[in-house]
C-alpha cells in the first residue's frame, strides 16, 4: 500500500486510529475459549465491529508468539481475514525486529512476503545494515522506534550524544538511508511535548502513535504538533478498546470505544 493510499482512506473514513490486536486468553470473553481458535474468533468479531472506524490494524506479535505454533496460525489467519475482506486497510506487524543484514533480510520476508503485512516495527539500534533490507521492498513500510511511550525512553533515546538527543539523531540520520521513503517512525503519545520538534526535523513521515487510552496519552495533544498536511499520524490503541468488555457484548463495546476515538479524530480532521 502507498502512503497516498493510507492518506486516502483517511480521508474517507475522517480516522486516523490503528487499533492494536494485542490477544490475551486471560482477557477475551471466556466463551470464546470452546471454540477451535480463540484468538483467531476475537480478532475477527472486533475486526468486523470495527474495520469502518479505523485504517489500521497492528497485531503485536508477541500475544501470538506467547502461544507457538498455534499462536502463529492465528496471526496468519488474522492477517489473511483482514486482506481478503478489507483490503484497504493498512497492516503493522507489530515485531520490533532488526538484526544483521543477512537476518533483516530474513525478517522482512517473513512479514513482507509470507505474511503480507505492510509494514512492520523495527528497532534502530543496530544501525543502517540493519534496516535497510526493510527499506528494499516497494510499497512496503519500515516503522523505526524513534522516541516510545514508556519510562524507559529516557534511558537512551533522549541522552545527549554528539549534543543533542539520541532519537533526534535516530530521526535525522536514517532520513540520508537507501529508500527512507519506506520509513515511518513511532512516538509516544506519552510524550506529546516532543512532536513539535520532531515534526521539524521529518515534516512529511508518518508517525505511528501508540500510548492513548490504557497508557494515559492524549489526542488533542498529540494531534497539536503531531499533524502534518496529509494528517501523517496513525493512532494505536490497543486495550482500550478491545478489552472494553469481556463479556457476549465484546465487540460491540470495542466499536463503541472505536468511535469514540473516531468521532475526536473526525473532529479534529474538520477543524484543520
Ligand atoms: O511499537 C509500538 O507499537 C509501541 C511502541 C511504543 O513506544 N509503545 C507501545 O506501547 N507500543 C505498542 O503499542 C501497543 C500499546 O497498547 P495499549 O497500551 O494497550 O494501547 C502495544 O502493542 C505496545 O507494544
Amino acid at each position: 500500500m502507498t502512503t497516498q493510499q493510507l492518506y486516502n482512506q483517511i480521508q474517507q473514513k475522517k480516522s486516523f486510529l490503528c487499533i492494536g490486536l494485542d490477544v490475551d486468553l486471560d482477557k477475551i470473553p471466556q466463551h470464546l475459549l470452546q471454540t477451535e481458535d480463540p484468538i483467531f474468533e476475537f480478532n475477527k468479531a472486533i475486526i468486523n465491529a470495527t474495520h469502518d472506524l479505523c485504517v489500521s490494524y497492528k497485531p503485536n506479535t508477541a500475544f501470538y508468539e506467547a502461544y507457538g505454533l498455534k499462536g502463529w496460525q492465528s496471526l496468519e489467519k488474522t492477517i489473511r481475514y483482514i486482506n481478503e475482506n478489507y483490503p484497504d486497510i493498512f497492516t503493522i506487524a507489530d515485531a520490533k525486529r532488526g538484526d544483521i543484514g543477512n537476518t533483516s533480510s530474513m525478517y522482512a520476508k517473513a512479514f513482507f512476503e509470507d505474511l503480507k503485512f505492510d509494514s512492520v516495527t523495527v528497532a534502530p539500534y543496530m544501525g543502517r545494515d540493519s534496516v535497510e533490507p526493510f527499506l528494499a521492498f516497494e510499497n512496503k513500510h519500515t516503522i523505526m522506534l524513534a522516541l516510545t511511550s514508556n519510562q524507559g525512553a529516557f534511558d537512551f533515546q533522549t541522552i545527549q550524544a554528539n549534543d543533542k538527543p539520541l532519537y533526534q539523531t535516530v530521526l535525522e540520520t536514517s532520513k540520508n538511508w537507501k529508500n527512507s521513503k519506506n520509513l515511518m517512525y513511532v512516538v509516544g503519545a506519552t510524550k506529546a511535548e516532543y512532536f513539535k520538534e520532531i515534526r521539524s526535523i521529518v515534516p512529511d513521515a508518518f508517525l505511528l502513535v501508540p500510548g492513548v487510552g490504557a497508557q494515559g496519552g492524549n489526542l488533542v495533544d498529540v494531534c497539536k504538533f503531531g499533524m502534518n498536511n496529509k494528517v501523517g499520524l496513525l493512532i494505536n490503541s490497543s486495550r482500550g478498546i478491545i478489552y472494553a468488555s469481556n463479556g457476549t457484548d465484546f465487540a460491540e463495546s470495542a466499536r463503541k470505544e472505536a468511535l469514540k476515538l473516531q468521532s475526536e479524530m473526525a473532529l479534529i480532521l474538520e477543524q484543520n
